[in-house]
């Protein structure tokens, strides 16, 4: 079930962000960071100009503008072929780019999207997801939230959030405004980027998955563990101290009168190794009943028999191939596992995700594998 080859996948992030944010400034940064590497940028041309084609077409050459005008409608068919062809050039040596930044705009749901990067027979073996970027604006980006569940949505499965236009607000409103999308998803990390500016490396590398990933990037990355002191801050003056995740709430988010409160975490540790169909069946019965809903599943799995970690993750019911931590030289067998899901509460997720706690017994043999106090999720 595991991905242990040397991953050399092209990886792909994915931009998204309130309208008007700043994605376009952003990324016209970002194709001039020489950390970054070569970037090919794949967006949909949105209402009547594509102006951000043009602007991004000065600066590099590996632009694709999809072909039609949302991309949510075309997406499977469009973004299957525009990957499958940039990867042809690339073979062929028309093209060269170390990775993808794929620009969302007017997406509320990437599902198709990761479908397409992750079971697509023809792309899938090329690339891999490297993290999914939500620019949220502190000027409107609190008005939005208010009306729009699309952007609470874009909160919610964000990696890494970039919180823009700090400099129209007071620190204070600010302060506010992170307040609420750490109470929408604790387990993404933030930076504040003023006119599109971001420290260098910042958006990539957001995975945990990859066989040589740190026990510390793999707590960044859950974001359960207690803030640690950012190494990217202070290179450029822009990212915020204090501003990495605190330890995930157990308990349902809430608070506002609009649409956060239908956003709900929950998370668990399970310190003694946990048998693989006991996973299997915890995960086979949330993605059945809460499929749809989960917005984000990530984790590190320890499975009974085996020595090394898995990390894995999951947006919806797609998922990447779990990732062996091969550097793993620890004697913590402690799993940890996050969800974050819409129209649910947390007590439910807490629930169902309790079922890893539970174990087989020689009674539930006899009785045909049927688990004995099988937890009842309720959703
Ligand atoms: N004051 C201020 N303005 C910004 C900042 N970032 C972007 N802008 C401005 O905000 C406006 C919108 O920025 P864009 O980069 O076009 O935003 P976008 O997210 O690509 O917009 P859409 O594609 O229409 O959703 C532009 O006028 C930018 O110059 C910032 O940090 N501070």
């Amino acid at each position: 079930m595991a991905t242990d080859i040397t991953d050399d996948r092209v990886p792909v992030t994915l931009l998204t962000g309130f309208l008007g944010a700043g994605k376009t400034t952003l990324l016209n940064n970002l194709i001039r960071d020489p950390e970054a590497g070569r970037i090919a940028v794949i967006m949909n041309e949105f209402g009547d100009v594509g102006l951000d084609h043009d602007l991004i077409e000065e600066a590099t050459e590996e632009t694709v503008l999809m072909q039609s005008g949302c991309i949510c409608c075309s997406i499977r068919s469009d973004l299957a072929n525009t990957m499958r062809s940039l990867m042809a050039k690339r073979k062929r040596g028309d093209l060269a780019f170390d990775r993808v930044v794929i620009e969302t705009t007017g997406i509320a749901d990437p599902g198709p999207i990761l479908h397409t990067l992750v079971v697509d027979d023809l792309t899938a073996p090329f690339y891999r997801m490297d993290g999914v970027v939500t620019l949220a604006d502190a000027a409107l980006g609190p008005r939005t939230l208010d009306t729009q569940f699309e952007a609470v949505h874009q909160v919610a499965m964000a990696d890494l959030m970039v919180v823009t236009k700090t400099d129209l607000v007071t620190p204070r409103e600010v302060a506010q405004f992170e307040a609420r999308l750490e109470g929408i998803n604790a387990t993404a990390r933030r930076i504040h980027s003023e006119r599109g500016r971001i420290a260098p490396g910042a958006l990539f590398g957001l995975s945990a998955l990859r066989p040589s990933v740190t026990t510390d990037d793999i707590s960044e990355w859950l974001g359960v563990e207690p803030s640690k002191p950012d190494p990217l801050s202070g290179l450029s003056g822009l990212t915020p101290t204090g501003a990495k995740p605190a330890p995930l709430p157990l308990q349902q988010t809430g608070g506002h009168a609009h649409h956060d409160h239908r956003i709900a975490s929950a998370s668990i540790e399970v310190e003694e190794p946990i048998p693989a169909s006991i996973f299997d069946f915890w995960l086979d019965t949330l993605i059945a009943l809460k499929g749809p809903d989960i917005l984000r599943i990530k984790g590190i799995l320890h499975v009974e028999g085996l020595d090394l970690p898995f990390v894995f993750h999951g947006v919806q019911h797609i998922f990447d191939a779990p990732v062996q931590v091969r550097s793993w030289s620890g004697t913590d067998t402690t799993s940890r596992v996050v969800v974050i899901a819409r129209d649910t509460d947390a007590k439910g997720l807490k629930a169902s995700l309790d079922t890893l706690r539970m174990r087989w017994t020689d009674d539930d043999a006899a009785t045909d594998g049927m688990m004995a106090d099988t937890t009842e999720m309720p959703f």
